[in-house]
C-alpha cells in the first residue's frame, strides 16, 4: 500500500518591505482569526515598536518575556488565557517569537509574526528552538499565519543583528551537506526539494553579499528574504534540517557553554567553517564561507565571536550529544581532531 504522505504548513501572507508594519492590521484582517490578540515581546522591542503595532489593536494586551524558556512558555499561554487572547502576535527577535510559537500550539491559537530583527531564520520557521537544562528542544510546531517584516524596522536594528542573520542562512550550505550524508549514512528521509531550495537561498545571499551593507535599507529587504525562504525550506522538509546541522548543534553547545555571549547566527556561521573542513577538508569550501562571512562582516573566528579557543574546542567536542540528530561529528569529534580543523581554519 502507498503510505507517503506530505503536509506543508506555510504562512499565508507574507509581507516584506518599507512601512508595511502599517499594513499589519489588514494582514491579521485577511487571516479571520477572532478574538484580542495578545502581543508576544522583550524589553527593547516593546519600547520601540509595541505602541506602533498596538495602534492597530486597540484591545490588545501585552505580555513581555525576558528570556526563552518553558517558564516563559507558560507565562504566555497564561497571559493568553487570562485576558481570552484569540491569538498572538510574536513582536521582536527569536526569542519573543519562539516564544510565542510554542505557546500558540499550547493554546491551540495561531500566531503572526513581527520580526524586528533579520537575526535568522526561526522568524518564519515552524520550528521553536528552546533550550532546557543542558540541552535544546527543536519543537515542531505550525509556522506564523502571516508575516510582517518591516525593513525600515529591520535596517535600524543593530548591524550585528543583520549580519547574524546573514551567517544562519550561509550555514545552510553545511546543513544541507550533513543533512545528506544522514540520509546516505541513516537513512535519513531527504527533500531534494527543501534541500536546494535552502542550498540556492545561501547562493544568492552570498552573490549579493556586495549589496548587503550597513545604513541600506535594501540589505535588511534581500536578507529578510533570505530568511524567508530558508523558513519556507523548513516547513517543506518538516524539520530544521535545510537550515540545521552539525554547525548548529555547536552552536547551541556554546548556547549552553557560554550563555549569551555571541549571537545564534555568528556562532553558527564560526562552527559552518569548521564543519565544512571535517566535510570536505583542505580543498573544501571552508575558505569560501570564511570569505563569504567576513565579506558580510560576520564574525570568522572564536576571538571574533567573543569565546576563548578552549571552550569552542570543548563545544566541537561535545556538540553531538545536545540531540539525536547524525551530522559530521558522527558519535564524537576527537580532541585532536578539532584541534586540527580549527586551526587549519584559522577559527582558533
Ligand atoms: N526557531 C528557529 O528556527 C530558530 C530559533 N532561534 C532562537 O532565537 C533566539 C535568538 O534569537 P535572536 O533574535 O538573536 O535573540 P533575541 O530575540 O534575544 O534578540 C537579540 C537582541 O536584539 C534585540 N533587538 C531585537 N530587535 C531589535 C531592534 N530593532 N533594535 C534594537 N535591538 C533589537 C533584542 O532586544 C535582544 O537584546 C534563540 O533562543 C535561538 O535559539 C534561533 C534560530 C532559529
Ligand atoms: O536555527 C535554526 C535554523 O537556522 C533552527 O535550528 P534548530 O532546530 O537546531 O534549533
Ligand atoms: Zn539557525
Amino acid at each position: 500500500m502507498f503510505e507517503k504522505t506530505t503536509w506543508i504548513k506555510l504562512p499565508r501572507n507574507v509581507l516584506v518591505g518599507h512601512g508595511v508594519l502599517r499594513e499589519l492590521s489588514a494582514a491579521v484582517e485577511e487571516l479571520y482569526l477572532s478574538g484580542p490578540p495578545l502581543v508576544v515581546t522583550s524589553p527593547t522591542p516593546n519600547d520601540l515598536v509595541g505602541d506602533r503595532v498596538r495602534e492597530g489593536f486597540p484591545d490588545a494586551e501585552t505580555v513581555v518575556i525576558e528570556s526563552a524558556g518553558f517558564d516563559a512558555v507558560e507565562r504566555v499561554a497564561d497571559a493568553a488565557t487570562a485576558a481570552e487572547s484569540g491569538y498572538l502576535i510574536a513582536l521582536g527577535g527569536g526569542k519573543p517569537i519562539d516564544t510565542a510559537k510554542m505557546a500558540s500550539d499550547r493554546l491551540g491559537c495561531g500566531f503572526v509574526s513581527v520580526p524586528t530583527a533579520a537575526s535568522h531564520d526561526g522568524i518564519v520557521s515552524g520550528r521553536s528552538s528552546i533550550p532546557e537544562g543542558d540541552t535544546r528542544h527543536s519543537v515542531a510546531a505550525d509556522p506564523p499565519l502571516a508575516v510582517v517584516a518591516d525593513t525600515e524596522i529591520l535596517a535600524e536594528a543593530p548591524w550585528e543583528l543583520t549580519t547574524a542573520g546573514c551567517a544562519d542562512i550561509i550555514s545552510n550550505y553545511t546543513a544541507v551537506k550533513d543533512w545528506q550524508l544522514a540520509n546516505r549514512l541513516k537513512n535519513v528521509e531527504y527533500s531534494e526539494y527543501a534541500g536546494a531550495l535552502s542550498q540556492m537561498t545561501a547562493e544568492m545571499l552570498v552573490e549579493s553579499s556586495a549589496a548587503i551593507k550597513p545604513g541600506f535599507e535594501e540589505s535588511a529587504w534581500l536578507v529578510a528574504k533570505a530568511l524567508v525562504s530558508s523558513g519556507v525550506a523548513m516547513s517543506i522538509a518538516g524539520s530544521s534540517r535545510p537550515a540545521s546541522g552539525a554547525e548548529h548543534l555547536i552552536s547551541h553547545r556554546l548556547d549552553r557553554l557560554v550563555p549569551g555571549e555571541a549571537l545564534h547566527g555568528h556562532q553558527v556561521g564560526v562552527a559552518a567553517i569548521v564543519t565544512e573542513y571535517l566535510h570536505s577538508g583542505e580543498r573544501g569550501e571552508w575558505a569560501d564561507i570564511r570569505d563569504a562571512l567576513d565579506d558580510l562582516d560576520a564574525p570568522t573566528t572564536a576571538d571574533g565571536l567573543g569565546i576563548d579557543d578552549d571552550t569552542f574546542l570543548e563545544a566541537v567536542t561535545t556538540a553531538h550529544t545536545i540531540r539525536d540528530r547524525y551530522t559530521i561529528l558522527g558519535d564524537g569529534v576527537s580532541e585532536a581532531a578539532a584541534i586540527e580543523a580549527a586551526t587549519f581554519t584559522g577559527v582558533v
